[in-house]
């Protein structure tokens, strides 16, 4: 295993959910990190959250599906960081329909945010790791990234979309000792899942998904988990 206090790490979506959580949990192992988040008021709260750790805690205003905001807010962590160790994309919005009732805007801005927010992260600090010549990349994709399922085919589309390009990405990285992977949760006790008709202590939390995220970055830097599958072990409906 290796130490990861003293890293420097970009959450995206860091205000709430598996990114609010995986940021606590790197806080809590001496790691700085970096916020990303669109609404002001949340991120201020998570910000002040986080301080609490004593680690250095930034907090960046912006969406990750546009590209100049990408590129002021990697102009800020780059003002603020001496360098960028790890970075979780995890940003994500899902919208469950049925692909008959769906139209082709939900289709894109699930694409501008699942898939392109990935882009733009990638594309601007991958070349800061690779002068590094050490970093971690975790991408959240899903178990919808893998198979699909009444109502997720749009869904469906962008979080196949984000295991190709990990993967194609994972490849070309991996020479430069970056480690570039993705994780395929299933349901994850959090607003974006709302209302699974399962008894919450028995579902996944945001917290097991942050434990996950620690476990493979603490992991030797010659070894990484290429991909993984989370499943809650026993989700059990409300009414047993
Ligand atoms: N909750 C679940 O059951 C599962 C979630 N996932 C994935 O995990 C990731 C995190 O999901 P949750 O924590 O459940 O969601 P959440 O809705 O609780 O949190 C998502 C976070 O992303 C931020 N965000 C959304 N769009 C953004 C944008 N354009 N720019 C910047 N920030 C943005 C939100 O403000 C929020 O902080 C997503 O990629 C999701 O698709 C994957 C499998 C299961
Ligand atoms: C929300 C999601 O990505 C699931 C249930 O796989």
């Amino acid at each position: 295993m290796q130490e990861i206090k003293g890293k420097y790490a970009v959450i995206t979506g860091g205000t709430r959910g598996i990114g609010l959580a995986t940021a606590h949990a790197l806080a809590e192992e001496g790691v700085n990190v970096a916020v990303i988040g669109r609404n002001p008021d949340t991120l201020k709260d998570a910000v002040g959250e986080l301080q609490n750790y004593g680690v250095q805690v930034v907090a960046l205003n912006g969406d990750v599906s546009n590209k100049e905001d990408v590129d002021r807010m990697l102009g800020e962590v780059n003002d603020a960081f001496e360098r960028i160790d790890i970075l979780i994309n995890n940003a994500g919005i899902m919208n469950h329909t049925s692909f008959l009732e769906s139209s082709e805007e939900d289709l894109r801005k699930m694409m501008d945010v699942n898939v392109f927010g990935i882009y733009h992260m990638m594309h601007g600090i991958l070349p800061m790791m690779k002068q590094q010549g050490q970093g971690d990349v975790i991408n959240i994709s899903s178990m919808s990234g893998l198979k699909g399922t009444k109502g997720s085919s749009l869904y469906s589309a962008t979080k196949f979309a984000v295991i190709g390009m990990t993967e194609g990405v994972m490849q070309e990285m991996r020479q430069h000792n970056i480690r570039v992977s993705y994780l395929t949760p299933s349901a994850v006790l959090t607003d974006l899942i709302g209302e699974t008709g399962l008894k919450e202590e028995t579902m996944t939390h945001a917290e097991d998904m942050a434990d996950i995220i620690v476990s493979q970055l603490k992991l030797n830097p010659r070894t990484f988990i290429k991909t993984s599958q989370m499943w809650a072990t026993n989700p059990t409906p409300k009414d047993q």
